[in-house]
């Protein structure tokens, strides 16, 4: 900064910190300031703020360069008034004005207002502005140089303020380390007399209401946290406030207005006791809260809370242990996804029941909010999604934060490259691993703009606001993600998007598309739909997830004498790789009770100890049970003979390369194996009460990873700890309270990471 001599007029908490953080910046040049209170201007000599000062303004007027009007905003027209008369001529006027001049009040039209009437004319040196900070306390001894490191400064230049005077404003906060912004007087009113004059009201009202019922204060005694948080702005300087009610009263009205009608509407549940009404009001400001937190730290709400989970879980799984009961296991993920996808490009209201509150499907919603879908829940599985059409989501203001979930990042690109706005999807770092071209290539065959990090890995960087062409795209390998993305792109695109898929893979996006009213086509290993239509509302019953009710479809398969029963779990014949192939392997399986529900087929899963064969798994099972095998796996370990997997390339790009990773962890508790690169031989240990043996294995974050080496303790000879199991709970919430319901004797223990 290049001012001469700085003079600040009204040396109070937000003058005197100006100084402060001027100081603090290491500006050596002049701050003079004027207060009417001889004694503020000594206390801030004393505090090496400010070089000299004085209590009429004229006298220091000469010399400045920048002048920063820091007193209440009723006192601004005096000052002015006084600043005009006191300036030469033509100083504040012109391209480049010697002197400029700013304000810090918190309402801007009345200020505006002032100086037009002072100046006769807005002179092209001023350059109202308002810095978003303050504190409850006042005066220039609480002066604290970093109350605008890191906050925001609005200011709000007219058409014909002076680039190089704006240019100054801008040097002063940021020098300070604020972040400055510009934007239109009437807008930031309006903005302000919402998010801060509104609440600064309702605490002073709470606080006086209170007081006036206990004379005595008594009352106070007995409040807590709550009463704290939401009321330390009532002690703020009351003529500021005064100042700040009558100045912006027009703004500060309406936004009362809308208050009001939100409280009246609260009364009234409270009222007649209607709790879904009261449950939905909280559950969107809950949110709202979170996510603001999570804007005011800069990272998505999601990425905060995984910083959050200090320690690594581990599972510790004794040898042994009994598999019976009836049981549900949490909802399909992969319809969960989609449930939420689906819902918020609808028109009117998707109700989901059955929905995982895993984390990889919160990600989904979480992702959605961000793009200002209303959503209320997961409450026990129900979700209220207030749909926005085909071209209702708006532009999230930061990057999308998708969690571990291959499904998400892939299906939302293809989402996304149908959106006027640009967006970027991140994920965790099991994520950021996982190959992305496989979405990105065919996607810009479509005519999306997608930056991929190097070698096709996420972060995605998708450019919006292009116009799509339906393709006709051959599938390089098996995969519903990329499926489900070219066909929601395809929602989008002219014309009509085509996929062949080398081999089935699962099919819940078109079933669900067909539940939302939207036409999908299928001739034997294609599918196309064609863009341009829309999505109707719809009811959605998530059934249990097949990939999760594996872990215990393979623990009873193994266990003698057990008996269990698994309710309401999809049976959609592309997911039913997993029944295929354990009763190949002879497990004693049945399917009872079998029903259609929301367009998806469900059954019970009864099944009974008997002894396992290896087999050769035949490759068309491979795509229908690809989640599946890591239990599978075990499931082999545990037979009685050799089985042998081909095909299954695609399991080296999940979560972790489950090949590999399941290959460690077999070779720990001491089963003999085969790697190949595209599948693995796996020697069972026949009938024997114990296969094998225990040890520590490393999950590598990956959930199935994880469970799968629990359910292996049930033949285990001694203890199976697992590491870092925290994710399990993106697909599988309570597992391990599930796992020991039905007779499983596992653990968890969380460690404390070193920080
Ligand atoms: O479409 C889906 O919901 C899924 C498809 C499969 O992935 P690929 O499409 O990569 O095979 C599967 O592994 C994943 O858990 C869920
Ligand atoms: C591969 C999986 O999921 P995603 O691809 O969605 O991460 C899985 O759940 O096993």
């Amino acid at each position: 900064m290049a001012e001469s001599r700085i003079l600040i007029v009204g040396l109070g908490l937000i003058g005197g910190s100006l100084a402060a953080a001027l100081r603090a910046a290491g500006h050596e040049r002049s701050i003079v300031a004027c207060d009417p209170d001889a004694a503020e201007i000594e206390r801030g000599i004393q505090m090496g703020l400010i070089d000299g000062g004085d209590t009429r303004l004229t006298p220091l007027v000469e010399g400045a360069s920048l002048i920063v009007l820091a007193v209440p905003v009723l006192a601004m027209r005096g000052v002015m008034d006084e600043l005009a008369a006191a300036l030469p001529e033509g100083v504040v006027g012109g391209e480049a004005p010697r002197v400029v001049i700013t304000d810090v009040g918190s309402t801007k039209a009345a200020v505006r207002d002032c100086a037009l009437a002072a100046f006769g004319e807005l002179p092209a040196g001023l350059v109202l502005g308002h810095p978003i900070a303050g504190s409850e306390k006042s005066g220039v001894a609480a002066s604290d140089p970093w109350l605008y490191a890191n906050h925001k400064v609005i200011l709000t230049p007219a058409a014909d303020t002076a680039p190089s005077a704006i240019a100054r404003i801008r040097a002063l906060w940021q020098a300070c380390g604020a972040e400055v912004l510009e934007m239109e007087v009437e807008r930031h009113d309006q903005v302000l007399a919402r998010t801060s004059h509104l609440p600064h009201l309702l605490a002073f009202t709470l606080v006086d209401t209170l007081a006036r019922q206990d004379e005595r204060l008594e009352i106070f005694r007995y409040a807590a946290g709550g009463f704290r948080d939401f009321t330390r702005i009532a002690g703020s300087d009351p003529v500021m406030w005064r100042d700040i009610f009558t100045a912006n009263r027009d703004a500060v009205l309406t936004a009362l207005d809308d208050f009001e009608v939100g409280l009246g509407r609260l009364r009234r549940a409270v009222e007649i006791g209607d709790g879904d009404a009261m449950l939905a009001t909280f559950d969107r400001a809950s949110h709202a809260r979170h996510y603001f937190d999570s804007l005011l730290n800069q990272s998505s709400y999601q990425a905060e809370y995984h910083m959050q989970r200090q320690g690594k879980l581990t599972f510790r799984a004794a040898p042994g242990g009994r598999v019976a009961g009836r049981i549900r296991v949490p909802g399909d993920k992969s319809i969960s996804h989609r449930s939420i996808m689906l819902g918020a490009l609808a028109e009117g209201i998707t109700e989901v029941k059955g929905f995982l509150e895993g984390e990889d499907s919160l990600a989904t919603l979480q992702a959605f909010r961000e793009m200002g879908v209303a959503i209320e829940g997961p409450h026990q599985g129900r979700v209220t999604v207030h749909g926005v059409g085909m071209h209702g989501l708006k532009a999230p203001s930061g990057p999308l934060y998708v969690g571990n979930a291959g499904t998400a990042m892939r299906l939302f690109a293809g989402l996304l490259a149908g959106q006027a706005f640009p967006t970027e999807l991140i994920g965790d770092a099991s994520l950021t691993k996982r190959p992305m071209g496989r979405v990105a290539d065919p996607l810009r065959l479509m005519g999306a703009v997608i930056d991929t990090a190097e070698g096709g890995r996420p972060p995605l960087k998708i450019h919006g606001g292009q116009k799509l062409r339906g393709i006709d795209y051959d599938m390089p390998m098996a995969s519903a993600q990329v499926k489900s993305c070219l066909l929601l792109a395809g929602l989008y695109a002219e014309g009509e998007t085509r996929v062949r898929e080398p081999a089935p893979t699962r099919d819940h996006t078109e079933r669900m598309l067909a539940g939302f009213g939207y036409e999908v086509h299928r001739d034997g290993d294609t599918c196309w739909l064609t863009g341009g239509g829309k999505l109707a509302a719809s009811s959605i019953d998530v059934p249990a997830d097949i990939s999760s009710a594996t872990f215990f479809l393979v623990a009873a398969a193994i266990t003698p004498g057990s008996n269990l029963i698994l309710e309401h779990v999809g049976i959609n014949p592309t997911r039913i790789g997993v029944i295929n192939i354990l009763k190949l392997m002879g497990a004693d399986l049945r399917l009872t009770n079998e029903r259609e529900v929301g367009g998806e087929p469900v059954a019970d899963l009864h099944i009974r100890y008997a002894p396992l064969k290896g087999i050769d798994i035949p490759r068309d099972q491979v795509p229908l049970a690809i989640d599946e095998f890591p239990a599978l796996f075990i499931a082999a370990a545990s037979a009685n003979g050799v089985t042998r997997l081909r095909g299954a390339e695609e399991l080296r790009v999940k979560e972790s390369d489950r090949i590999q990773a399941m290959a460690d962890g077999l070779a720990t508790i001491g089963v003999e194996h085969t790697v190949v690169e595209d599948g693995i031989d796996i020697v069972g240990a026949g009938d024997r009460d114990v296969s094998y043996g225990g040890g520590r294995i490393d999950s590598l974050g990956d959930h199935r990873i994880a469970m799968a080496f629990v359910v292996a303790s049930l033949r285990a000879g001694e203890e199976i700890v697992i590491d870092d199991c925290a994710n399990v709970a993106t697909s599988f919430p309570g597992f391990t309270e599930l796992a020991r319901v039905v007779g499983l004797r596992v653990s968890e223990e969380t460690q404390e990471v070193e920080a």
